[in-house]
């Protein structure tokens, strides 16, 4: 048997066990296809990344629990699970944690989107995603994201 490997290792993965992080997000699309971004304040970590609104499960809340508390405390706005499609997800280790991030996609809300954390916001276009730098986790996304619309 040859000891070559079809999937050799990534150079620079911890071996030692991550914890595994959950964050649901949400791709929120309006009525001219564009996709809301929020970038990260200062002081958290990747500060300045643009990413898609969301944030960690609290203990014992589900994906679409956690986005509802999450849209209302960030955003301002309201939505129900109907509104909620699972659409993908990210899976991705960092240094200190490994990221399990289930992605939805959201057409329906109520109210208008006000960042209440600080944050800024953008609606963006898919062509123009590119130009928003976004945390490693998303970079997958961008291309189904594409391919979907
Ligand atoms: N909401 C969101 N978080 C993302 C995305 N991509 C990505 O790597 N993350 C990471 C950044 C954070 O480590 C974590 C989001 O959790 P959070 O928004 O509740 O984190 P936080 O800023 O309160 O806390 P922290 O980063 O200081 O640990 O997931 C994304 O597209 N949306
Ligand atoms: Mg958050």
């Amino acid at each position: 048997m040859s000891e070559d490997k079809l999937c050799p290792d990534i150079p620079n993965r911890p071996t030692g066990p991550l914890p595994v992080i959950t964050v649901a997000a949400v791709i929120m699309v309006d009525i001219d296809g564009r996709i809301l971004l929020a970038q990260r304040p200062e002081g958290k970590s990747m500060a300045g990344l643009w990413e898609f609104p969301g944030g960690k499960l609290e203990d014992g809340e589900t994906p679409e629990r956690a986005l509802i508390r999450e849209l209302k405390e960030e955003l301002n706005i309201d939505i129900t699970e109907a509104c909620l499609a699972p659409f993908t997800f990210a899976s991705h280790s960092y240094e200190k944690f490994h990221l399990l991030m289930p992605c939805f996609l959201c057409r329906r809300w109520d109210g208008i989107v006000r960042g209440l954390e600080g944050q800024a916001l953008k609606w963006v276009r898919i062509n123009e995603l590119k130009d928003y730098p976004m945390p490693p986790a998303d970079e997958p996304l961008i291309a189904m994201i594409r391919d979907f619309l």
